[in-house]
Protein backbone atom coordinates (compact mmCIF):
# COMPACT_ATOMS: atom_id res chain seq x y z
CA UNK A 1 0.00 0.00 0.00
CA UNK A 2 2.99 2.53 0.77
CA UNK A 3 6.46 2.43 -0.32
CA UNK A 4 9.58 4.42 -0.52
CA UNK A 5 12.09 4.15 -2.65
CA UNK A 6 15.53 5.46 -1.82
CA UNK A 7 13.83 8.96 -0.14
CA UNK A 8 16.06 11.82 0.03
CA UNK A 9 14.12 15.09 1.42
CA UNK A 10 14.53 17.62 3.55
CA UNK A 11 13.96 21.56 3.62
CA UNK A 12 15.13 24.06 0.85
CA UNK A 13 18.90 23.20 0.34
CA UNK A 14 18.54 21.29 3.61
CA UNK A 15 18.69 17.38 3.27
CA UNK A 16 17.35 15.60 6.13
CA UNK A 17 16.09 11.92 5.22
CA UNK A 18 18.56 10.24 3.25
CA UNK A 19 18.09 7.18 0.73
CA UNK A 20 15.26 5.88 3.10
CA UNK A 21 12.98 2.47 2.31
CA UNK A 22 10.38 1.54 4.04
CA UNK A 23 7.12 -0.63 2.56
CA UNK A 24 3.62 -1.27 4.51
CA UNK A 25 1.07 -3.49 3.80
CA UNK A 26 -2.74 -3.06 3.53
CA UNK A 27 -3.85 -2.68 7.40
CA UNK A 28 -0.28 -2.79 8.47
CA UNK A 29 1.21 -1.48 11.35
CA UNK A 30 4.39 0.26 11.85
CA UNK A 31 6.31 2.31 14.73
CA UNK A 32 8.14 4.81 13.67
CA UNK A 33 11.53 5.44 16.62
CA UNK A 34 14.87 7.23 17.00
CA UNK A 35 16.04 10.25 19.05
CA UNK A 36 15.06 13.68 19.18
CA UNK A 37 15.80 15.50 15.54
CA UNK A 38 16.71 12.47 13.44
CA UNK A 39 14.23 13.14 11.04
CA UNK A 40 10.81 11.31 12.21
CA UNK A 41 8.48 14.32 11.67
CA UNK A 42 10.20 14.72 8.54
CA UNK A 43 9.79 11.32 7.00
CA UNK A 44 5.88 11.79 7.65
CA UNK A 45 5.89 15.11 5.98
CA UNK A 46 7.88 13.82 3.58
CA UNK A 47 4.90 10.85 2.99
CA UNK A 48 2.33 13.30 2.72
CA UNK A 49 3.93 16.12 0.53
CA UNK A 50 5.14 18.78 2.41
CA UNK A 51 9.00 18.52 2.01
CA UNK A 52 11.19 19.00 -0.69
CA UNK A 53 11.71 15.59 -2.72
CA UNK A 54 15.12 15.06 -3.41
CA UNK A 55 15.58 11.43 -5.08
CA UNK A 56 13.73 8.29 -4.57
CA UNK A 57 10.19 7.43 -5.15
CA UNK A 58 7.04 7.17 -3.24
CA UNK A 59 3.77 4.57 -3.75
CA UNK A 60 0.83 4.78 -2.52
CA UNK A 61 -1.46 1.71 -3.72
CA UNK A 62 -1.02 1.59 -7.18
CA UNK A 63 0.43 5.22 -8.00
CA UNK A 64 3.34 7.00 -7.47
CA UNK A 65 2.62 10.29 -5.26
CA UNK A 66 5.96 11.57 -5.29
CA UNK A 67 4.92 14.95 -7.22
CA UNK A 68 1.09 15.63 -6.57
CA UNK A 69 0.43 17.93 -3.79
CA UNK A 70 -0.56 17.17 -0.39
CA UNK A 71 -4.22 17.51 -0.89
CA UNK A 72 -4.06 15.20 -3.34
CA UNK A 73 -2.72 12.36 -1.31
CA UNK A 74 -5.25 12.74 1.53
CA UNK A 75 -7.83 12.94 -1.01
CA UNK A 76 -6.34 9.47 -2.38
CA UNK A 77 -6.58 8.06 1.36
CA UNK A 78 -3.78 9.53 3.08
CA UNK A 79 -4.66 10.64 6.91
CA UNK A 80 -2.45 12.65 8.71
CA UNK A 81 -1.91 13.74 12.45
CA UNK A 82 0.61 16.21 12.66
CA UNK A 83 2.69 16.85 16.18
CA UNK A 84 0.99 20.00 16.31
CA UNK A 85 -2.49 19.27 16.20
CA UNK A 86 -4.88 19.81 13.47
CA UNK A 87 -8.11 21.70 14.83
CA UNK A 88 -9.49 24.80 14.02
CA UNK A 89 -9.94 26.84 17.10
CA UNK A 90 -13.00 29.33 16.38
CA UNK A 91 -15.10 25.81 15.41
CA UNK A 92 -16.83 23.89 17.42
CA UNK A 93 -15.80 20.18 17.85
CA UNK A 94 -18.79 19.27 15.77
CA UNK A 95 -18.23 21.63 12.96
CA UNK A 96 -14.29 20.43 13.06
CA UNK A 97 -15.31 17.34 12.24
CA UNK A 98 -18.07 18.02 9.50
CA UNK A 99 -15.47 20.23 7.43
CA UNK A 100 -12.96 16.68 7.08
CA UNK A 101 -15.91 14.71 5.90
CA UNK A 102 -15.61 12.59 2.99
CA UNK A 103 -17.81 9.41 2.35
CA UNK A 104 -17.21 6.03 3.65
CA UNK A 105 -17.22 4.37 6.92
CA UNK A 106 -15.78 7.27 9.44
CA UNK A 107 -18.94 9.29 10.48
CA UNK A 108 -19.39 11.97 13.26
CA UNK A 109 -21.35 9.41 15.64
CA UNK A 110 -18.28 6.65 14.76
CA UNK A 111 -15.77 9.36 16.27
CA UNK A 112 -17.53 9.75 19.38
CA UNK A 113 -18.16 6.55 19.94
CA UNK A 114 -14.70 6.21 19.91
CA UNK A 115 -13.86 8.98 21.66
CA UNK A 116 -17.40 9.73 23.86
CA UNK A 117 -15.69 12.70 25.60
CA UNK A 118 -15.36 14.25 22.05
CA UNK A 119 -18.88 14.02 21.75
CA UNK A 120 -20.14 15.51 25.48
CA UNK A 121 -17.83 18.37 23.90
CA UNK A 122 -19.55 18.34 20.90
CA UNK A 123 -20.37 22.31 21.35
CA UNK A 124 -16.94 23.52 22.83
CA UNK A 125 -14.67 25.56 20.58
CA UNK A 126 -11.35 24.21 19.64
CA UNK A 127 -9.93 26.22 22.46
CA UNK A 128 -12.35 25.31 24.77
CA UNK A 129 -11.26 21.74 25.28
CA UNK A 130 -8.40 19.96 26.94
CA UNK A 131 -4.89 18.84 24.76
CA UNK A 132 -5.67 15.87 25.12
CA UNK A 133 -9.28 16.79 23.54
CA UNK A 134 -7.85 17.85 20.80
CA UNK A 135 -5.63 15.34 20.30
CA UNK A 136 -8.49 13.42 19.62
CA UNK A 137 -10.02 16.11 18.06
CA UNK A 138 -7.61 16.01 15.07
CA UNK A 139 -7.49 12.00 15.12
CA UNK A 140 -10.96 12.18 14.95
CA UNK A 141 -10.87 15.10 11.73
CA UNK A 142 -8.73 12.74 9.69
CA UNK A 143 -10.66 9.91 10.12
CA UNK A 144 -13.72 11.55 9.16
CA UNK A 145 -11.22 11.81 5.94
CA UNK A 146 -11.97 7.87 5.80
CA UNK A 147 -8.06 7.43 4.92
CA UNK A 148 -6.87 3.79 3.96
CA UNK A 149 -3.10 5.03 5.87
CA UNK A 150 -3.44 6.90 8.99
CA UNK A 151 -0.10 8.50 9.99
CA UNK A 152 0.10 10.21 13.73
CA UNK A 153 2.62 11.87 14.62
CA UNK A 154 3.90 11.38 18.47
CA UNK A 155 0.32 11.45 19.29
CA UNK A 156 1.11 11.07 23.18
CA UNK A 157 3.32 14.21 23.58
CA UNK A 158 2.72 15.91 26.69
CA UNK A 159 -0.45 14.49 27.53
CA UNK A 160 -1.79 12.95 31.32
CA UNK A 161 -0.54 9.29 31.21
CA UNK A 162 -4.93 8.94 31.83
CA UNK A 163 -4.92 10.64 28.63
CA UNK A 164 -2.65 8.66 26.68
CA UNK A 165 -4.33 4.92 28.40
CA UNK A 166 -7.62 6.39 26.61
CA UNK A 167 -6.02 7.12 23.08
CA UNK A 168 -4.33 3.67 23.23
CA UNK A 169 -7.59 2.03 23.62
CA UNK A 170 -8.31 3.84 20.74
CA UNK A 171 -5.31 3.05 18.70
CA UNK A 172 -6.37 -0.51 19.66
CA UNK A 173 -9.66 -0.23 18.91
CA UNK A 174 -8.80 0.80 15.00
CA UNK A 175 -5.75 -1.80 14.83
CA UNK A 176 -8.34 -4.34 15.43
CA UNK A 177 -10.64 -2.73 12.58
CA UNK A 178 -7.77 -4.01 10.39
CA UNK A 179 -8.30 -2.27 6.99
CA UNK A 180 -6.63 0.90 8.36
CA UNK A 181 -2.75 0.98 8.29
CA UNK A 182 -1.25 3.29 10.91
CA UNK A 183 2.40 5.01 10.84
CA UNK A 184 3.07 5.70 14.36
CA UNK A 185 5.74 8.45 15.49
CA UNK A 186 6.52 8.22 18.70
CA UNK A 187 8.93 8.44 21.90
CA UNK A 188 7.60 6.45 24.16
CA UNK A 189 9.41 3.35 22.97
CA UNK A 190 7.88 0.30 24.87
CA UNK A 191 4.61 1.51 23.84
CA UNK A 192 5.09 1.50 20.63
CA UNK A 193 6.94 -1.35 20.04
CA UNK A 194 3.26 -3.04 22.04
CA UNK A 195 1.33 -1.37 19.61
CA UNK A 196 2.93 -2.44 16.59
CA UNK A 197 4.82 -5.80 15.53
CA UNK A 198 7.12 -3.88 13.13
CA UNK A 199 9.60 -1.10 13.76
CA UNK A 200 12.11 1.22 12.32
CA UNK A 201 14.38 3.18 13.83
CA UNK A 202 15.60 6.85 12.46
CA UNK A 203 18.99 7.97 12.88
CA UNK A 204 20.53 11.15 10.96
CA UNK A 205 17.91 11.06 8.73
CA UNK A 206 18.42 7.35 7.86
CA UNK A 207 16.42 3.90 8.55
CA UNK A 208 19.04 2.40 11.31
CA UNK A 209 16.74 -0.59 12.08
CA UNK A 210 13.81 -2.24 10.20
CA UNK A 211 12.19 -5.13 12.04
CA UNK A 212 10.13 -7.46 14.05
CA UNK A 213 9.84 -4.68 17.06
CA UNK A 214 10.37 -7.73 19.43
CA UNK A 215 14.14 -8.54 17.72
CA UNK A 216 14.32 -4.95 19.06
CA UNK A 217 13.09 -5.12 22.65
CA UNK A 218 14.75 -8.84 23.42
CA UNK A 219 18.48 -6.59 22.77
CA UNK A 220 18.49 -3.77 25.10
CA UNK A 221 22.20 -3.43 24.11
CA UNK A 222 21.12 -2.76 20.73
CA UNK A 223 18.06 -0.50 21.75
CA UNK A 224 20.16 1.77 23.68
CA UNK A 225 22.67 1.93 20.72
CA UNK A 226 19.87 3.36 18.48
CA UNK A 227 17.83 5.19 20.79
CA UNK A 228 20.31 6.72 23.19
CA UNK A 229 19.86 7.31 27.35
CA UNK A 230 16.49 9.47 25.88
CA UNK A 231 14.92 6.52 24.97
CA UNK A 232 16.16 4.50 27.58
CA UNK A 233 14.32 6.54 30.22
CA UNK A 234 11.48 6.80 28.36
CA UNK A 235 11.12 3.28 27.62
CA UNK A 236 9.83 2.92 31.47
CA UNK A 237 6.60 4.52 29.98
N1 LIG B 1 10.55 23.43 8.39
C1 LIG B 1 11.84 23.13 8.60
N2 LIG B 1 12.83 23.79 7.97
C2 LIG B 1 14.14 23.48 8.17
N3 LIG B 1 14.57 22.49 8.97
C3 LIG B 1 13.62 21.78 9.63
C4 LIG B 1 12.22 22.06 9.49
N4 LIG B 1 11.53 21.20 10.27
C5 LIG B 1 12.47 20.41 10.85
N5 LIG B 1 13.71 20.77 10.49
C6 LIG B 1 14.98 20.12 10.90
O1 LIG B 1 14.95 18.79 10.47
C7 LIG B 1 15.59 17.93 11.42
C8 LIG B 1 14.68 16.78 11.76
O2 LIG B 1 13.52 17.29 12.42
P1 LIG B 1 12.25 16.39 12.69
O3 LIG B 1 11.23 17.28 13.31
O4 LIG B 1 11.89 15.65 11.47
O5 LIG B 1 12.82 15.37 13.76
P2 LIG B 1 12.05 14.41 14.76
O6 LIG B 1 12.80 13.12 14.76
O7 LIG B 1 10.61 14.36 14.43
O8 LIG B 1 12.29 15.14 16.14
P3 LIG B 1 11.38 15.21 17.46
O9 LIG B 1 11.41 13.85 18.07
O10 LIG B 1 12.10 16.20 18.29
O11 LIG B 1 10.01 15.64 17.04
C9 LIG B 1 15.94 18.81 12.62
O12 LIG B 1 17.32 19.14 12.50
C10 LIG B 1 15.08 20.03 12.42
O13 LIG B 1 15.72 21.18 12.93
Amino acid sequence: MLRLEGVTAGYGHTVILEGVDLSLPPGGLLAVLGRNGVGKSTLMKTIVGQTRLRQGEIRFGSEAVSGLPSYRRSRMGIGYVPQTRDVFPSLTVEENLRIAARPGKWTIERVFELFPNLAARRGNKGTEISGGEQQMLSIGRALMGNPSLLLLDEPMEGLAPVIVEQLLESFRMLRQDGDLAIILVEQYVNLALDFSPTTIVLDRGRVVFSGESERLRRDQSLMADLLGAGGQSKAKH
